[in-house]
């Protein structure tokens, strides 16, 4: 029997965009609305599966690798498809968002990839969701030179060969696009919205450019929702009659549940599988979140605090590596989050000097590339990199046979000596706020105090706080954390905002319901479990 037809989408609450239906097409939304009916009810039910496992560790306090995949980890024999020549050399890699701007500066940038950000970097309005698509289609046609009219700057894309390639981040498993809904009026999971359009525009201008529909899957949380992604992979290939194992995903192992499933995640993957990232912010977000009240054995000190040095940590990224090499995949390093300054030399040296310890760590431990937020770094990773590799395209080669991670190591977390402090709770606080105003502004990566903040990071600061009060944490200067405490903190912060942007700025921004917004998410009993859920309901356009 033939599949019924697929239901039109419906475009809901937006004004329309200059050049939507170049986007937005016809032949578009049909394949849009075919992802939908087929893999939206699999996606359900794996968020209703990922409430079953948070509500276990709750119960246990424990977390362990699968016994009913243990002869997929056991067998030797399976390895991922070899690269395609424009993902072989990874070893610098660029992140951020699909603005006009950042995509000519990210494709210039002398990284060999760009990660095309419409996740952690990127607050979904709908203008960033479509225009985004719009700004990579142009890049690809080479027709997004511009001139910023504010500053006169003109931008222009460097000769082909020297451009990054890009891996395109799309929005997680739990995010609706809430202006594309079905016949019934339920919205379509903003990761098949931009998966799907960027796949159904791209995948064959890519290849006849040499290059490929290549993807970082974020949050993945079990390696049947990789299984999801792969058969969404050969649904797509088939529907355009692209060859199957023509997508090529990187998968973020960025909770704590995917660190014991990272084997399993890439042989579901196996066919389109390039490689696995060590995504270290939403990874100590997602240990946060998931043992948030499982005792003062798993409360973390202040973020800033938690290096990648930690054993936990340290066993985390050893193990990635080792999975990755055995299996034939890219291992490739996270985001250190110092940001240069190109106005003050001061912040500039501690960036560099930060970043470069992180990245040789990341060198000499196997890694084959890493990533970087900022085209300043780029030269500074690339130097950690080439000193280690030389004329190789990466260190696959480099087996470490001798990493042996156990499964406690991974949740190892009261190893780590440094305690919260109050000084760490006002930082949480005013990254916080500060961060969800921009992010209501439609921003969703800023620079605060000289260190990159997005979705991720900011996700980790709320639930610590959540983490600490719950716990009954007692900081440094003797206080304990309670609700009072943190709205204390949080009134005086926006006092402090105002007197430093002034009544005017302060009034014209979102400043008030971004701190109302924190304390929802931090102070809730009901954890959201993301801040851009309920978020997400206050984003206009
Ligand atoms: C945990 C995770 O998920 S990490 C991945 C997600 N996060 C990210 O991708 C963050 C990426 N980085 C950024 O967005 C930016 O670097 C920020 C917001 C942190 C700082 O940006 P800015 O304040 O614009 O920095 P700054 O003023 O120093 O920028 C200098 C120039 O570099 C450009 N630039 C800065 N970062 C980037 C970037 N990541 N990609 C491309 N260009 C960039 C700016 O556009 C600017 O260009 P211009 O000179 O033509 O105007
Ligand atoms: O997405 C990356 C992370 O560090 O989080």
């Amino acid at each position: 029997m033939s599949a019924p037809a697929p239901s039109p989408l419906a475009i809901v609450d937006a004004e329309p965009l200059p050049r939507q239906e170049e986007v937005l097409s016809e032949t578009a939304l049909a394949f849009l609305a075919e992802l939908h009916r087929r893999f939206t009810p699999r996606r359900d039910e794996l968020l209703a599966r990922r409430a079953e496992r948070r509500a276990e560790i709750a119960r246990t306090s424990t977390l362990d690798f699968l016994p009913e995949t243990a002869a997929i980890r056991a067998d030797d024999s399976w390895k991922v498809a070899p690269a395609p020549p424009a993902l072989e050399d990874r070893r610098v890699e660029i992140t951020g968002p699909t603005d006009r701007k950042m995509t000519v500066n990210a494709l210039n940038s002398g990284a060999k990839v760009w990660l095309a950000d419409f996740e952690d970097a990127s607050a979904p309005t709908w203008e960033n969701v479509v225009t985004g698509q719009l700004n990579l289609i142009d890049a690809y046609t080479r027709g997004i030179d511009f001139t910023d009219e504010r500053t006169g700057k003109t931008y222009a894309l460097r000769p082909d060969e020297e451009l990054a390639t890009v891996v395109m981040r799309p929005r997680g498993w739990h995010l609706d696009e809430r202006h594309l809904t079905d016949a019934g009026g339920a919205p379509v999971p903003g990761a098949l919205v931009d998966f799907g359009l960027y796949f159904f525009h791209n995948a064959k201008r890519l290849l006849d450019l040499g290059k490929g529909p290549y993807f970082y899957l974020p949050k993945t949380e079990s390696h049947l929702e990789a299984r999801l992604w792969n058969d969404v992979f050969v649904f797509a290939q088939d529907y355009l009659g692209v060859p199957r194992g023509t997508v090529r995903a990187t998968v973020l192992i960025e909770t704590i549940t995917a660190a014991y499933e990272m084997e399993e995640i890439l042989y579901e993957l196996r066919d389109h599988a390039s490689g696995l990232n060590a995504g270290r912010w939403d990874y100590l977000f997602s240990i946060v979140k998931n043992f948030r009240d499982a005792g003062p054995g798993f409360v973390l000190p202040d973020r800033n605090a938690v290096t990648m040095t930690a054993p936990f940590m340290r066993a985390y990224t050893e193990l990635l590596v080792r999975t990755c090499h055995r299996r034939g995949a890219h291992a490739i390093g996270g985001m250190a989050a110092f940001i240069p300054s190109r106005r003050d030399e001061e912040v500039n040296k501690v960036a560099f000097e930060k970043v470069k310890a992180d990245k040789d760590r990341e060198a000499n431990d196997g890694f084959d590339g890493s990533w970087v937020a900022h085209p300043d770094l780029v030269p500074i990773a690339m130097e950690s990199f080439d000193r280690v590799l030389g004329d190789r395209p990466n260190q696959k080669d480099r087996l470490r046979e001798d990493v042996d991670v156990k499964a406690e190591d991974l949740i190892a977390i009261g190893s780590l000596d440094a305690r919260p402090t109050y000084a760490g709770l006002v930082n949480a606080v005013q990254v916080g706020i500060r961060y969800i105003e921009a992010w209501l502004r439609g921003l969703g990566a800023v620079a605060i105090f000289n260190l990159m903040e997005d979705a991720a990071t900011a996700e980790i600061s709320r639930s610590q706080i959540w983490q600490w009060i719950n716990a009954g944490v007692v900081l440094d200067n003797g206080e304990r954390v309670t609700a009072e405490l943190a709205r204390k903190v949080a009134a005086e912060e926006l006092a402090d905002i105002r007197a430093e942007i002034g009544d005017e700025a302060f009034t014209a921004g979102n400043w008030q319901q971004a701190h109302d917004l924190l304390l929802k998410v931090a102070l809730d009993e009901d954890y959201a479990d993301f801040l851009t859920l309920p978020a997400y309901q206050q984003l206009k356009g």
